[in-house]
Protein backbone atom coordinates (compact mmCIF):
# COMPACT_ATOMS: atom_id res chain seq x y z
CA UNK A 1 0.00 0.00 0.00
CA UNK A 2 1.21 3.79 -1.09
CA UNK A 3 2.48 6.08 1.94
CA UNK A 4 -0.83 8.07 1.65
CA UNK A 5 -3.97 6.75 0.01
CA UNK A 6 -6.82 8.67 0.00
CA UNK A 7 -10.15 6.72 -1.47
CA UNK A 8 -13.45 8.86 -2.65
CA UNK A 9 -13.01 10.79 0.24
CA UNK A 10 -16.22 13.43 0.12
CA UNK A 11 -17.58 16.02 2.02
CA UNK A 12 -20.76 18.66 1.96
CA UNK A 13 -20.58 21.93 3.52
CA UNK A 14 -23.80 23.23 3.71
CA UNK A 15 -25.93 23.62 1.26
CA UNK A 16 -23.31 25.19 -1.32
CA UNK A 17 -20.52 23.42 -1.11
CA UNK A 18 -19.22 19.50 -1.30
CA UNK A 19 -16.53 18.31 -2.05
CA UNK A 20 -16.64 15.49 -4.71
CA UNK A 21 -15.11 12.31 -4.48
CA UNK A 22 -11.24 12.64 -4.41
CA UNK A 23 -8.93 9.54 -4.75
CA UNK A 24 -5.26 10.62 -4.09
CA UNK A 25 -1.85 8.73 -4.21
CA UNK A 26 1.17 10.18 -1.79
CA UNK A 27 4.81 8.14 -2.01
CA UNK A 28 6.94 8.52 0.69
CA UNK A 29 8.74 11.39 0.39
CA UNK A 30 6.78 12.94 -2.54
CA UNK A 31 6.26 16.59 -2.60
CA UNK A 32 2.62 17.08 -3.89
CA UNK A 33 0.88 20.01 -3.32
CA UNK A 34 -2.87 20.79 -3.98
CA UNK A 35 -3.51 23.99 -5.68
CA UNK A 36 -6.62 26.00 -6.52
CA UNK A 37 -8.72 28.53 -6.02
CA UNK A 38 -10.00 30.20 -3.21
CA UNK A 39 -13.00 28.44 -1.85
CA UNK A 40 -12.14 25.20 -3.94
CA UNK A 41 -12.15 23.27 -1.09
CA UNK A 42 -8.23 22.53 -0.42
CA UNK A 43 -8.52 23.70 3.61
CA UNK A 44 -11.32 20.84 3.62
CA UNK A 45 -9.30 18.20 1.80
CA UNK A 46 -6.67 19.11 4.18
CA UNK A 47 -8.47 18.52 7.09
CA UNK A 48 -10.13 15.77 6.05
CA UNK A 49 -6.17 13.87 5.30
CA UNK A 50 -5.22 14.70 8.73
CA UNK A 51 -8.46 13.59 10.50
CA UNK A 52 -9.46 16.87 11.61
CA UNK A 53 -12.87 16.86 9.97
CA UNK A 54 -15.15 13.56 9.32
CA UNK A 55 -15.59 12.92 5.66
CA UNK A 56 -19.73 12.10 4.46
CA UNK A 57 -17.39 9.07 2.52
CA UNK A 58 -14.60 8.05 1.71
CA UNK A 59 -11.41 6.39 3.55
CA UNK A 60 -7.62 8.10 4.37
CA UNK A 61 -5.14 5.61 4.82
CA UNK A 62 -1.53 6.11 5.96
CA UNK A 63 1.29 3.63 6.16
CA UNK A 64 -1.56 0.94 6.00
CA UNK A 65 -3.99 2.19 8.99
CA UNK A 66 -6.92 4.02 8.24
CA UNK A 67 -6.89 7.78 9.42
CA UNK A 68 -10.18 8.02 11.57
CA UNK A 69 -12.32 10.74 11.04
CA UNK A 70 -13.27 13.80 13.63
CA UNK A 71 -16.19 12.05 14.72
CA UNK A 72 -15.26 8.42 15.34
CA UNK A 73 -12.13 9.79 18.03
CA UNK A 74 -12.14 11.23 21.31
CA UNK A 75 -9.45 14.02 20.53
CA UNK A 76 -9.88 14.33 16.68
CA UNK A 77 -5.80 13.71 14.52
CA UNK A 78 -3.89 11.45 14.37
CA UNK A 79 -0.12 10.75 15.72
CA UNK A 80 1.67 10.27 12.80
CA UNK A 81 0.22 13.55 10.59
CA UNK A 82 0.81 17.01 11.81
CA UNK A 83 -0.94 19.78 10.63
CA UNK A 84 0.07 23.16 10.10
CA UNK A 85 -2.51 25.54 9.84
CA UNK A 86 -2.51 28.72 8.41
CA UNK A 87 -4.14 30.63 12.32
CA UNK A 88 -1.40 28.69 14.22
CA UNK A 89 -0.87 30.00 17.39
CA UNK A 90 2.61 30.43 19.68
CA UNK A 91 1.52 30.95 23.66
CA UNK A 92 2.48 34.41 24.50
CA UNK A 93 5.66 36.15 26.30
CA UNK A 94 7.22 32.68 26.57
CA UNK A 95 10.88 32.42 24.73
CA UNK A 96 11.05 30.54 21.46
CA UNK A 97 13.44 27.79 23.85
CA UNK A 98 10.52 26.98 26.03
CA UNK A 99 7.93 26.76 23.94
CA UNK A 100 9.66 24.13 21.98
CA UNK A 101 11.05 22.35 25.02
CA UNK A 102 7.33 21.70 25.95
CA UNK A 103 6.76 19.70 22.82
CA UNK A 104 9.80 18.35 22.74
CA UNK A 105 10.37 14.30 22.44
CA UNK A 106 13.90 13.88 21.22
CA UNK A 107 17.21 13.82 22.86
CA UNK A 108 18.35 17.87 22.32
CA UNK A 109 20.72 17.18 20.09
CA UNK A 110 18.20 15.73 17.39
CA UNK A 111 15.64 18.63 17.96
CA UNK A 112 18.65 21.07 17.82
CA UNK A 113 18.88 19.57 14.21
CA UNK A 114 15.08 20.27 13.50
CA UNK A 115 15.69 23.96 14.69
CA UNK A 116 18.68 23.94 12.13
CA UNK A 117 16.66 22.72 9.46
CA UNK A 118 14.00 25.47 10.20
CA UNK A 119 16.32 27.84 10.28
CA UNK A 120 15.52 29.05 13.90
CA UNK A 121 18.62 28.43 15.78
CA UNK A 122 19.43 32.08 16.22
CA UNK A 123 15.76 32.66 17.47
CA UNK A 124 15.88 30.66 20.28
CA UNK A 125 16.23 33.11 23.61
CA UNK A 126 13.68 35.30 21.49
CA UNK A 127 10.66 35.84 23.17
CA UNK A 128 7.42 35.25 20.94
CA UNK A 129 6.66 38.46 20.24
CA UNK A 130 9.89 39.57 19.43
CA UNK A 131 9.76 37.18 16.10
CA UNK A 132 8.36 38.06 12.26
CA UNK A 133 5.60 36.78 10.68
CA UNK A 134 7.61 33.89 8.98
CA UNK A 135 10.03 33.76 11.89
CA UNK A 136 6.63 32.35 14.29
CA UNK A 137 5.73 29.98 11.12
CA UNK A 138 9.21 28.33 11.21
CA UNK A 139 9.21 28.02 15.02
CA UNK A 140 5.51 26.46 14.67
CA UNK A 141 7.06 24.04 12.01
CA UNK A 142 9.62 23.10 14.28
CA UNK A 143 7.06 22.55 17.46
CA UNK A 144 5.47 19.95 15.01
CA UNK A 145 8.67 18.55 13.64
CA UNK A 146 9.89 17.41 17.02
CA UNK A 147 6.82 15.54 17.67
CA UNK A 148 8.22 12.89 14.80
CA UNK A 149 5.44 12.91 12.67
CA UNK A 150 5.15 10.84 8.98
CA UNK A 151 3.52 13.24 7.21
CA UNK A 152 3.78 17.52 7.48
CA UNK A 153 0.27 18.64 6.11
CA UNK A 154 0.56 22.55 5.82
CA UNK A 155 -2.34 24.74 5.00
CA UNK A 156 -1.21 28.10 3.20
CA UNK A 157 2.22 27.76 4.10
CA UNK A 158 3.41 31.01 1.65
CA UNK A 159 0.31 33.11 2.19
CA UNK A 160 1.66 36.83 3.95
CA UNK A 161 5.09 36.28 3.75
CA UNK A 162 7.43 38.89 2.32
CA UNK A 163 9.21 37.33 -0.43
CA UNK A 164 12.34 36.80 1.89
CA UNK A 165 10.81 34.62 3.64
CA UNK A 166 8.90 32.80 1.38
CA UNK A 167 12.23 31.71 -0.38
CA UNK A 168 13.80 30.29 3.58
CA UNK A 169 10.23 28.92 3.94
CA UNK A 170 10.73 27.40 0.52
CA UNK A 171 14.16 25.92 1.57
CA UNK A 172 13.23 24.65 5.04
CA UNK A 173 10.20 22.42 3.14
CA UNK A 174 12.52 21.50 0.90
CA UNK A 175 14.98 19.96 3.52
CA UNK A 176 12.38 18.92 5.84
CA UNK A 177 12.23 16.59 3.15
CA UNK A 178 15.53 15.56 2.25
CA UNK A 179 17.44 15.88 5.29
CA UNK A 180 14.55 14.75 7.94
CA UNK A 181 12.77 12.31 5.84
CA UNK A 182 9.52 13.84 7.03
CA UNK A 183 6.91 13.94 3.89
CA UNK A 184 5.13 17.11 3.04
CA UNK A 185 2.08 17.95 1.52
CA UNK A 186 0.77 21.41 1.34
CA UNK A 187 -2.00 23.63 -0.53
CA UNK A 188 -2.02 26.82 -2.09
CA UNK A 189 -4.04 29.53 -3.66
CA UNK A 190 -1.22 30.73 -6.05
CA UNK A 191 0.65 27.30 -7.19
CA UNK A 192 3.39 29.70 -8.78
CA UNK A 193 4.93 29.38 -4.83
CA UNK A 194 5.32 25.58 -4.97
CA UNK A 195 6.19 25.29 -8.61
CA UNK A 196 10.08 25.19 -7.66
CA UNK A 197 9.47 22.70 -4.69
CA UNK A 198 6.38 20.23 -6.06
CA UNK A 199 6.98 16.97 -7.99
CA UNK A 200 3.09 17.06 -8.21
CA UNK A 201 -0.33 19.03 -8.13
CA UNK A 202 -3.04 18.16 -7.61
CA UNK A 203 -5.64 21.29 -8.95
CA UNK A 204 -8.99 21.46 -7.57
CA UNK A 205 -11.67 23.37 -9.15
CA UNK A 206 -15.63 23.79 -7.05
CA UNK A 207 -14.41 20.83 -5.41
CA UNK A 208 -13.33 18.68 -8.11
CA UNK A 209 -10.10 17.80 -8.83
CA UNK A 210 -9.68 18.53 -12.37
CA UNK A 211 -5.98 17.97 -12.96
CA UNK A 212 -3.01 15.90 -11.04
CA UNK A 213 0.64 16.14 -13.14
CA UNK A 214 4.12 17.70 -12.65
CA UNK A 215 4.40 21.78 -12.44
CA UNK A 216 6.15 21.44 -16.15
CA UNK A 217 3.47 19.95 -17.65
CA UNK A 218 0.06 22.07 -15.79
CA UNK A 219 1.93 24.90 -16.25
CA UNK A 220 2.30 23.78 -20.49
CA UNK A 221 -0.85 21.44 -20.82
CA UNK A 222 -3.37 22.48 -18.97
CA UNK A 223 -6.65 20.84 -18.70
CA UNK A 224 -8.58 24.42 -18.82
CA UNK A 225 -8.34 28.03 -18.49
CA UNK A 226 -8.93 27.59 -14.65
CA UNK A 227 -5.79 25.37 -14.19
CA UNK A 228 -3.89 27.63 -16.91
CA UNK A 229 -5.08 31.11 -15.19
CA UNK A 230 -3.52 29.57 -12.05
CA UNK A 231 -0.29 29.00 -13.35
CA UNK A 232 -0.10 32.72 -14.84
CA UNK A 233 -0.99 34.58 -17.87
CA UNK A 234 -1.76 32.86 -20.99
CA UNK A 235 -2.97 33.93 -24.56
CA UNK A 236 -6.44 31.95 -25.41
CA UNK A 237 -6.39 32.48 -29.18
CA UNK A 238 -9.72 31.45 -31.02
CA UNK A 239 -10.27 28.73 -33.21
CA UNK A 240 -9.49 30.65 -36.15
CA UNK A 241 -6.34 32.51 -34.72
CA UNK A 242 -4.81 29.43 -33.62
CA UNK A 243 -5.10 28.10 -36.77
CA UNK A 244 -3.20 30.39 -38.17
CA UNK A 245 -0.66 29.98 -35.68
CA UNK A 246 -0.38 26.24 -36.21
CA UNK A 247 0.10 27.45 -40.23
CA UNK A 248 3.10 29.39 -39.28
CA UNK A 249 4.33 25.69 -37.04
CA UNK A 250 3.27 23.29 -40.04
CA UNK A 251 0.75 22.28 -37.74
CA UNK A 252 -2.53 21.16 -39.05
CA UNK A 253 -5.46 23.35 -38.55
CA UNK A 254 -7.86 21.82 -35.71
CA UNK A 255 -10.76 24.14 -35.17
CA UNK A 256 -10.30 24.41 -31.52
CA UNK A 257 -8.90 26.80 -29.08
CA UNK A 258 -5.51 27.41 -27.96
CA UNK A 259 -3.46 28.37 -25.61
CA UNK A 260 0.29 30.13 -25.81
CA UNK A 261 2.15 31.44 -22.62
CA UNK A 262 3.54 34.71 -23.39
CA UNK A 263 7.37 33.69 -23.05
CA UNK A 264 6.08 31.25 -26.13
CA UNK A 265 5.40 33.69 -28.43
CA UNK A 266 8.60 36.58 -29.81
CA UNK A 267 8.44 39.55 -31.17
CA UNK A 268 9.72 40.10 -34.92
CA UNK A 269 10.76 42.48 -37.60
CA UNK A 270 7.24 42.10 -40.17
CA UNK A 271 9.80 40.39 -42.35
CA UNK A 272 9.61 36.67 -40.77
CA UNK A 273 6.14 34.90 -41.08
CA UNK A 274 3.61 35.10 -38.13
CA UNK A 275 1.06 37.13 -36.67
CA UNK A 276 1.12 40.67 -37.55
CA UNK A 277 -0.10 43.24 -35.46
CA UNK A 278 0.61 46.73 -33.74
CA UNK A 279 2.06 47.04 -30.20
CA UNK A 280 -0.74 48.95 -28.07
CA UNK A 281 1.45 49.15 -24.48
CA UNK A 282 4.49 47.74 -23.14
CA UNK A 283 5.29 47.08 -19.89
CA UNK A 284 8.69 46.49 -17.68
CA UNK A 285 8.55 43.38 -15.14
CA UNK A 286 12.56 43.89 -14.26
CA UNK A 287 13.75 40.56 -15.95
CA UNK A 288 11.96 40.98 -19.38
CA UNK A 289 9.04 43.21 -20.93
CA UNK A 290 5.78 42.24 -21.85
CA UNK A 291 3.82 43.51 -24.99
CA UNK A 292 0.39 44.10 -25.67
CA UNK A 293 -0.14 43.81 -29.49
CA UNK A 294 -3.02 44.20 -30.94
CA UNK A 295 -3.42 40.73 -33.97
CA UNK A 296 -7.13 41.14 -35.91
CA UNK A 297 -9.19 41.65 -33.21
CA UNK A 298 -7.62 39.71 -30.33
CA UNK A 299 -5.08 41.55 -27.93
CA UNK A 300 -1.56 38.79 -27.00
CA UNK A 301 0.02 39.11 -25.06
CA UNK A 302 4.19 38.82 -25.76
CA UNK A 303 7.52 38.65 -23.86
CA UNK A 304 10.28 40.52 -25.11
CA UNK A 305 13.49 40.90 -23.79
CA UNK A 306 15.23 44.04 -25.56
CA UNK A 307 13.75 47.37 -24.48
CA UNK A 308 13.88 47.81 -28.55
CA UNK A 309 10.33 48.41 -29.64
CA UNK A 310 7.76 51.01 -29.28
CA UNK A 311 4.42 51.94 -28.60
CA UNK A 312 2.56 52.13 -32.40
CA UNK A 313 5.22 49.71 -34.18
CA UNK A 314 4.25 47.22 -36.07
CA UNK A 315 5.34 43.62 -35.77
CA UNK A 316 4.92 39.92 -36.31
CA UNK A 317 4.21 37.77 -33.49
CA UNK A 318 6.05 34.48 -33.39
CA UNK A 319 5.39 31.01 -31.62
CA UNK A 320 7.92 29.21 -30.21
CA UNK A 321 8.24 26.02 -32.23
CA UNK A 322 6.17 23.25 -29.94
CA UNK A 323 4.55 25.53 -27.92
CA UNK A 324 0.90 25.54 -28.85
CA UNK A 325 -1.65 23.70 -26.45
CA UNK A 326 -4.90 23.14 -27.90
CA UNK A 327 -7.93 23.38 -25.33
N1 LIG B 1 -17.31 26.28 8.57
C1 LIG B 1 -17.83 26.57 7.36
N2 LIG B 1 -19.11 26.99 7.26
C2 LIG B 1 -19.66 27.28 6.06
N3 LIG B 1 -19.01 27.17 4.91
C3 LIG B 1 -17.74 26.76 4.95
C4 LIG B 1 -17.08 26.44 6.16
N4 LIG B 1 -15.81 26.06 5.89
C5 LIG B 1 -15.69 26.15 4.56
N5 LIG B 1 -16.83 26.55 4.00
C6 LIG B 1 -17.08 26.74 2.57
O1 LIG B 1 -16.64 25.56 1.90
C7 LIG B 1 -15.99 25.89 0.70
C8 LIG B 1 -14.59 25.29 0.68
O2 LIG B 1 -13.80 25.87 1.71
P1 LIG B 1 -12.27 25.60 1.89
O3 LIG B 1 -11.82 26.39 3.07
O4 LIG B 1 -12.02 24.14 1.89
O5 LIG B 1 -11.69 26.22 0.54
P2 LIG B 1 -10.18 26.63 0.22
O6 LIG B 1 -9.95 26.18 -1.18
O7 LIG B 1 -9.26 26.11 1.26
O8 LIG B 1 -10.27 28.20 0.28
P3 LIG B 1 -9.16 29.26 0.81
O9 LIG B 1 -8.06 29.25 -0.20
O10 LIG B 1 -9.93 30.54 0.80
O11 LIG B 1 -8.74 28.83 2.17
C9 LIG B 1 -15.99 27.39 0.59
O12 LIG B 1 -17.03 27.78 -0.26
C10 LIG B 1 -16.25 27.86 2.01
O13 LIG B 1 -16.94 29.08 2.00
Amino acid sequence: MPFLEVNGLTKAIGTSFRLEPIDLVQAAGQRLAIAGATGSGKSTLLKLIAGLAQPDAGTVHLESARVLGADEKLLPGHPRIAYLSQHYELRHHYRVEELLEYANKLPYREALWIYDVCRITHLLQRKEHELSGGEKQRVATARLLIQQPALLLLDEPFSNLDRAHKTVMQQVLHDIGSELGITCLLVTHDPLDSLSWAEEILVLQEGRRVQQAAPQLLYRQPANEYVAGLFGPYNLFSPGLADAFAGTMALPASGRKALLRPEHLRLAPVSEPGARGIIQRLRYFGAHWEADVLVGNATLTVHCAQEQWRTGDEVSVVPQPDTLWFL
